[in-house]
């Protein structure tokens, strides 16, 4: 591991998310040189460590989770006395303020910092890994790297919600997510199939999930908006859903922070199931419930793919990245059956033998439109995005 740590100046990407602290450390060209994930970060976890192919427990300590796991990673890169030219971190809301990647000075910080209820989930956990680093190498630079960035473009339609113009000037618009995963699977297909400048659209399943169209590589339409809560639904977040139900709540007694704690953390597979966010759990249980909330996951994101093939007009090309759409082969089969009416057609031989390890074109010979998995890498788009704005 040590040799990992010396030589040329790299940049140290992070992702400190709602249950997993993600790091990398990436020289100007080719493959990390060194990752490591923390998980079990959630309150109440046990937080371990996973690197260079091995896993163990941190020890036992006072601090939650999430700031044991900076801890630990702050010292272990102090320690080690890692060349860093720059540390990276993945910001999920940048908001109106943040449009692309920047240094993060006090302001900047403190403008971030009043989007946290947009993003409870990632936003305070972001920013607690900028203010560690900042405090443990105060000389290397923080650079922020938006989720939203990406479709900072999107069409004026497309950002504006349905309300008042008042509303939409205090910010009250749809901002889009996942936005370092598709700069990255965007880059990785456009150096591999024309139609990738076509009409394409990506799906981001994950813990969180989200799917974006694309013309030229652009972001023209995505599922997530204002908050990261919009769209499909997800691992434990609802995805979209009647504004009524949440009037009903409200009229039924709930409060503020038990709806939130709802929305963000007990809906989703989570909620439906009654078992779990983690579809490798679902998939393996026999109970109904699970089965249903694979098939509701299913049908929402044939739902909005239906939307976003209207907008774009027909589609070229669809892509999977993420925990699911990388290794959840019966998923992608499934969605690409409900897909036949645009001729889609996957190859189920190269479906199965795909292993989310690496880009697998998936489409049968006469599919009218390309089938990808693509794994995802936002540390290395957070890292280039970090080397080009040092390059000035
Ligand atoms: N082999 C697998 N089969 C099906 N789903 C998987 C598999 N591996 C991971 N997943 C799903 O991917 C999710 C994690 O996705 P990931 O993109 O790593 O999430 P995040 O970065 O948002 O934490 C897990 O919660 C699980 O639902
Ligand atoms: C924005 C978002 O949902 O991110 P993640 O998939 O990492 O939870
Ligand atoms: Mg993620």
């Amino acid at each position: 591991m040590r040799e990992r740590f010396e030589g040329q100046p790299a940049v140290l990407a992070v992702n400190a998310g709602s249950s997993s602290l993600k790091c990398g450390l990436y020289p100007a060209e080719g493959p990390a040189r060194w990752t490591c994930t923390y998980e079990g970060l959630e309150p109440g976890g046990q937080p371990r460590l996973k690197a260079e192919g091995q896993s163990q427990p941190l020890p036992a300590s006072a601090e939650p989770p999430m700031a044991q796991a900076l801890t630990h990673l702050v010292s272990l890169l102090s320690a080690a006395q890692v060349p860093l030219q720059a540390v990276a971190h993945r910001i999920v809301h940048g908001g109106s303020v943040c449009v692309a990647p920047c240094l993060l000075d006090a302001p900047t910080l403190d403008a971030l910092a009043a989007l946290n209820p947009l993003a409870p989930l990632h936003q305070p956990h972001n920013l607690a890994g900028v203010a560690a680093f900042a405090h443990a190498l105060p000389g290397v630079p923080q650079v922020g790297c938006f989720d939203t960035a990406f479709h900072a473009h999107l069409p004026p339609l497309e950002q504006r919600l349905p309300l008042p113009s008042a509303l939409a000037e205090q910010g009250l618009r749809r901002y889009g997510f996942h936005g370092l995963s598709y700069q990255y699977v965007s880059e990785v297909l456009a150096a591999r199939s024309p139609c990738a400048s076509g009409r394409a659209i990506l799906a981001h399943l994950g813990n969180g999930a989200s799917l974006c169209a694309t013309q030229g590589g652009v972001s023209v339409a995505t599922t997530m908006g204002f908050s990261a809560l919009d769209g499909l639904m997800m691992g434990s977040r609802s995805g979209s859903l009647d504004p009524g139900v949440l009037l009903h709540l409200w009229r039924q007694g709930w409060s503020h922070t038990q709806v939130e704690e709802l929305l963000y953390k007990d809906s989703g597979l989570k909620g439906v199931s009654g078992l779990s966010a983690d579809m490798r759990t679902l998939r393996a249980s026999p109970a109904p419930a699970a089965q249903e909330a694979i098939a509701l996951f299913t049908r929402r994101i044939v739902r909005e793919m239906g939307g976003l093939v209207a907008l774009l007009g027909g589609v070229d090309l669809i892509a999977f990245t993420g925990g699911i759409g990388e290794h959840d082969a019966l998923l992608r089969a499934e969605v690409a059956r409900a897909l036949a009416y645009l001729g889609v057609k996957l190859d189920g031989t190269a479906n199965q033998a795909a292993s989310g390890d690496s880009v697998q074109a998936l489409q049968a010979a006469d599919s009218a439109v390309e089938l990808w998995v693509v794994p995802t890498d936002e540390g290395r788009a957070a890292a280039r995005a970090a080397m080009a704005l040092l390059a000035g």
